[in-house]
């Protein structure tokens, strides 16, 4: 059980873990720092937090463990401005959906109390945000990677997974570069082609009528066009290496397609088509 618990960014995944934690009784009391009034005042109101401090210092004072759920480009001044206010023991851990820049900072910022930082990220989310996006169940059924530093200590990494635990998800240790190369295929870059698309569609003043005609697939595929830009941009800027090599990948088979299409080689189409169909199909069963 965590006796206190400090949320600094009582958002979408912030607010959902102290939700999460009360409705499992795994918190006594949930302390938040949170910099927007209007998300603080929200987060009282729906009783995400119990206490809203203004001062840094203040929010985490007594806490057991302290979560860092800010967009990334946020991270690094919160690590700095948060250090001389740690507890030897007071276990540190953030949501950030890359790991290399966020450890990069801690490395920077924490000085001793890095080795009481254990990195994670919860592979669970919406294209939503704020606090009223917030819900207890978000993480159950879940994955929750964390990526421990080789000077993490077993007993950080004990309490990190347990609140984890506590909130139904299941939690998996792996290395900071293969979270991010993961990632950057399975998250960051399907958001860059959702807002691309969007994007383009609009440019082409064309965006009215084809959600006039949108089926389905559309929605389901440009859903994640609706979350939060700067949540996205800070992912973006933050996994500059692996991103840019996906990307670049990308460029090429997308234009394999559109030889194949320009030849009329339905073939090729259809075999990399089919190919793609027996992976989804294999791992997400119908
Ligand atoms: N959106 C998603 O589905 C997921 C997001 N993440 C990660 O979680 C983190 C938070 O994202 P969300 O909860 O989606 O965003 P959010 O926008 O819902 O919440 C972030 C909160 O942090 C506050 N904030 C920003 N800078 C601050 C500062 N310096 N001090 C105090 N509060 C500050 C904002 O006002 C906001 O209320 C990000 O690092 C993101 O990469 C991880 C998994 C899923
Ligand atoms: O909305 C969705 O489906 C997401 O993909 C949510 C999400 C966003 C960011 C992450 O780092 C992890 C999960």
């Amino acid at each position: 059980m965590i006796r206190r618990l400090c949320i600094l960014g009582v958002g979408l995944i912030g607010g959902s873990l102290a939700l999460a934690l009360k409705q499992a009784k795994g918190v006594g009391e949930v302390v938040g720092y949170e910099r927007d009034p209007i998300a603080r005042d929200k987060a009282l109101s729906l009783g995400i937090i119990d206490r809203a401090e203004l001062d840094l210092a203040e929010a985490l004072r007594g806490a057991d463990v302290v979560v860092l759920a800010v967009p990334l480009g946020a991270m690094e001044e919160l690590l700095q401005a948060m250090a001389p206010s740690l507890k030897p023991g007071m276990v540190v851990t953030d949501v950030g959906s890359v790991k290399g820049s966020v450890v990069a900072s801690a490395r920077a910022k924490l000085g001793e109390y890095i080795v009481d930082f254990v990195p994670g990220h919860p592979i669970a989310g919406t294209e939503r945000n704020g606090p009223e996006a917030a819900f207890a169940d978000l993480f159950c059924l879940h994955k929750v990677l964390l990526t421990p530093l080789p000077e993490s200590r077993a007993v950080a990494v004990r309490m990190v997974r347990m609140m984890w635990h506590q909130v139904g998800a299941e939690v998996i240790e792996t290395s900071i570069s293969h979270h991010d190369r993961m990632l950057a295929g399975t998250s960051h870059l399907p958001h860059i082609l959702a807002y691309t698309l969007i994007d383009m569609l609009a440019k082409l003043g064309e965006t009215q009528e084809a959600l006039q005609f949108a089926a389905g697939g559309f929605r389901d595929f440009s859903r994640i066009a609706s979350s939060d830009p700067s949540v996205w941009r800070d992912i973006c800027l933050a996994n500059k290496e692996p991103l840019l090599a996906l990307l670049e990948r990308f460029r090429t088979e997308l234009h394999g397609i559109g030889e194949a299409i320009h030849r009329g080689d339905g073939a090729k189409l259809a075999e990399i088509f089919a190919r793609a169909k027996a992976v989804r199909d294999t791992h997400y069963k119908r």
